[in-house]
């Protein structure tokens, strides 16, 4: 059973740390800043990859640590994201986050993760978040590749019609929701 909550996190009101600089860093990063690219991140690891900087130096939220993961860095932060080659200092920095009660992500170790981060289908405001339930990552990227090609771009002129429409409506949330309901029969 896939008892996965799903949720979409304003990711700039938060503080969001990457434990790891390699690969697995880069992707998270790109992933977080590709949503959100007013994210508050902290990137922290002794041995950085080039593309990170590259990336950071496009997003004036971005900080770059180059040290050791220590559990002070933890001070402040919401939320987690490690992925570091080393498996003991990953499960650490779990044990770490957990003491403090800040969601964690294990990029490499999906019963310890808090949260994953899922394939992003993006057709203007609408975001469409796709998860296997950790069963493979490379399906829910095919799966967006699928949304995207056959979602229509005209998608966003009907989400800004339903908008204007829903601001001038008159009467009480019920009736609201009938006439919405009625209005947007036909995408059924
Ligand atoms: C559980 C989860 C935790 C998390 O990372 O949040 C997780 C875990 C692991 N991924 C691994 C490998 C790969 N991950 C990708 C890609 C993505 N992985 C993502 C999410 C998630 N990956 C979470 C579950 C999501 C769900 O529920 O479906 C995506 C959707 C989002 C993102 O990362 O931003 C992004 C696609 C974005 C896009 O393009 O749309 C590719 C393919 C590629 O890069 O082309 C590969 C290689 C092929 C393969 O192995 O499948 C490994 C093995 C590591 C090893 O073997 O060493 C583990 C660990 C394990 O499973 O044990
Ligand atoms: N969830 C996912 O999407 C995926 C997860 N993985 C897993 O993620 C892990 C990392 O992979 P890569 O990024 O390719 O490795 P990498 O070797 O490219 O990079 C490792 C990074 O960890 C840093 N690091 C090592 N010790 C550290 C410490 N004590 N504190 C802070 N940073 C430290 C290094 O400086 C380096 O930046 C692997 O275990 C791999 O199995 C790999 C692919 C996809």
């Amino acid at each position: 059973m896939n008892t996965l909550f799903p949720i979409f996190v304003k990711a700039e009101k938060l503080r969001i740390l990457i434990v790891g600089g390699g690969y697995v860093g880069l992707e998270k990063l790109t992933a977080v800043l590709a949503n959100s690219p007013q994210a508050h991140v902290t990137l922290v690891a002794p041995e950085i990859r080039s593309e990170i900087p590259e990336l950071a130096q496009q997003h004036p939220n971005v900080t770059l640590v180059q040290k050791l993961y220590h559990p002070d860095f933890l001070e402040g932060f919401d939320l987690v994201i490690v992925g570091t080659n080393d498996k003991a200092v990953n499960r650490q920095v779990q044990v770490d986050c957990k003491a403090r009660h800040i969601l964690v992500n294990v990029a490499d170790t999906p019963d310890l993760c808090d949260f994953y981060l899922s394939s992003v289908v993006k057709k203007g405001d609408l975001k469409i978040a796709i998860s296997t339930n950790g069963k493979s990552p490379t399906f829910a990227k095919r799966f967006r590749e699928v949304l995207e090609e056959i979602l229509p771009d005209s998608l966003q002129e009907t989400l800004d019609n339903l908008t204007a429409i829903r601001n001038q409506l008159k009467g009480d949330f019920v009736q609201k929701m009938e006439k919405l309901n009625e209005i947007t029969k036909v995408l059924r």
